[in-house]
């Protein structure tokens, strides 16, 4: 569960920085505050609330499956300024000890298993702040 609180600042902040989820699939329940943004042709593009649609996205595991045919979009969510938001979001992902391999080939990232990935992907926000992300098993 997510909770965006009223803020002042919304202007300066996010309530979510702009990321790619890092699961195979990610399904997302939100309510009609809307806010939620795909980076998508070079631009931010509002994802507008429906109250009888779920939201789903793919994550990096299913971009290095499917050897970037579909890639995992980077959103992000603007803080709220009058009132609250909340969403739900579910994180399908696999055990740690998974090996993400595409079976289409030749394949453009080298073999990993999730708990490498997870792994990885703690280093590099504690080097650098960022999450990088499934570029880096890149062949
Ligand atoms: O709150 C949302 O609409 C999206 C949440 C999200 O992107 C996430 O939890 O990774
Ligand atoms: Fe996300």
């Amino acid at each position: 569960m997510n909770r965006y609180p009223p803020c002042p600042f919304s202007s300066e902040v996010f309530g979510l920085v702009p990321h790619t989820d890092s699961s195979f699939l990610t399904v997302v329940n939100q309510d009609q505050i809307g806010g939620l943004q795909l980076w998508k042709n070079g631009r931010w593009i509002n994802v507008k609330p429906n109250p009888e649609a779920l939201v789903i996205n793919i994550g990096d595991l299913f971009q290095a499956l499917s050897n970037d045919v579909y890639k995992s979009i980077k959103h992000r969510v603007l803080a709220p300024q009058q009132v609250e938001r909340l969403s739900l979001a579910f994180f399908y992902c696999p055990t740690y000890e998974t090996v993400i391999k595409s079976c289409i080939k030749p394949s453009m990232y080298r073999e990993f298993t999730f708990r490498e990935f997870m792994m990885q992907i703690q280093r590099d926000l504690k080097a650098t702040g960022d999450k990088v992300g499934v570029s880096r098993f890149l062949l």
